[in-house]
């Protein structure tokens, strides 16, 4: 007699995942934040080569840093879990929404951070690993349990977690620190606060009623639209600094200039017009400027 083989409950995965599905979880990693740090590693990684890259170190740097980066993104989940909840941005994340438990969020976040760190431990380099550690204690430690909270500077000081995937890219390919991926740690370093106080602006009332300490909240709107201004204007000289140090040419030096420009336009429109429109025209202006600023470096590196 045939029999039929039917399985009680749910399956292994689902067990596994609880009420969540696999996109509740691809969620947590912040895939979009994460591609745009990729890229700049990507780029610091091309910065430090001649000719064809080194598959190797350029395949397993790029999985172990997003992997490390994406568990940073978790971790963050699951402290802010309390302030998500009442957040309008963030209420729907699946922490508040409770469709996950913090306990499977930090053993998924555990997961990506140990796979990560044992691929570039053991097919990039330990010393592009423990960077990439201190890119993750510095996001989830530092700014996420700490700095958050403490002081309106946060997101500066915090701001070189985020800002490190150049010097990881290229201490993935070369195996050693060395000065000119640091132009391009402080070019992100620099264009952290206008990109996020833009928002912040926007969402002030929401970190207000979480007594989270940002800028707008503990400085006013005005204040900030300040900050945001010399914040770029500062952009447009750093970024000048990889062109006079020899390290990319005019292309970038044309390419860079313009977008620096066009990022002070949307400063200026913020500063003298109404937030209500400028703000998100500007936080979102922030990212594409970030993405076409590496695209031109690439650019210039592989033809001028
Ligand atoms: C301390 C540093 C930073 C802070 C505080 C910050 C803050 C934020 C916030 C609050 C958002 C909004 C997310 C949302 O809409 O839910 C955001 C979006 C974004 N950020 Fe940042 N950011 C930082 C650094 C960076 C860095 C270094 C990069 C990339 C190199 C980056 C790339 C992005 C991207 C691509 C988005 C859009 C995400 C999406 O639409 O899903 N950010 N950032
Ligand atoms: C290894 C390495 C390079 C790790 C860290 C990189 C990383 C994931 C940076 C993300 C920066 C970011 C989106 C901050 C927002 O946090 P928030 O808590 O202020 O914003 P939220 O309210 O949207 O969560």
């Amino acid at each position: 007699m045939a029999r039929t083989l039917t399985l009680k409950g749910p399956g292994l995965v689902q067990r596994l995942l609880g009420r969540a599905s696999w996109q509740d979880y691809y969620q947590m990693t912040k895939p979009n934040v994460v591609m745009l740090l990729l890229l700049t590693a990507l780029v610091g990684m091309c910065v430090a080569t001649q000719g064809w890259l080194p598959w190797q170190p350029v395949v397993f740097g790029l999985l172990g840093i997003g992997l490390v980066s994406g568990a940073a993104a978790v971790l963050n989940h699951v402290v802010d879990r309390k302030i998500d909840e009442q957040m309008a941005r963030t209420h729907h994340r699946p922490l508040p929404r409770g469709v996950i438990e913090a306990h499977r969020a930090l053993a998924f976040a555990a997961m990506l951070a140990v796979i990560g760190s044992a691929m570039l431990w053991l097919l990039v380099n330990p010393l592009t690993a423990v960077l990439t550690l201190f890119g993750l204690v510095g996001y989830a430690g530092v700014y996420t349990m700490y700095l958050k909270r403490a002081t309106p500077q946060n997101i500066v000081i915090g701001g070189l977690a985020g800002a490190i995937p150049p010097l990881l890219g290229w201490t993935a390919v070369t195996g050693q620190i060395d000065g000119y991926p640091l132009l391009l740690v402080m070019i992100i370093f620099t264009w952290t606060p206008p990109h996020f106080w833009a928002l912040a602006i926007h969402r002030r009332n929401d970190y207000a009623r979480v007594n989270v300490p940002m800028l707008p909240v503990t400085h006013g709107i005005e204040f900030t639209k300040t900050a945001v201004l010399l914040y770029t204007l500062l952009l447009f000289v750093v970024g000048l600094i990889p062109f006079l140090a020899g390290m990319n040419g005019w292309l970038y030096a044309i390419g860079a200039s313009g977008l620096n420009l066009a990022f002070i336009y949307y400063a200026v429109r913020l500063k003298f017009g109404d937030e209500q429109v400028w703000a998100m025209k500007t936080f979102r202006f922030s990212i594409v400027h970030l993405m076409l600023l590496f695209i031109v470096i690439l650019v210039d590196h592989f033809i001028a």
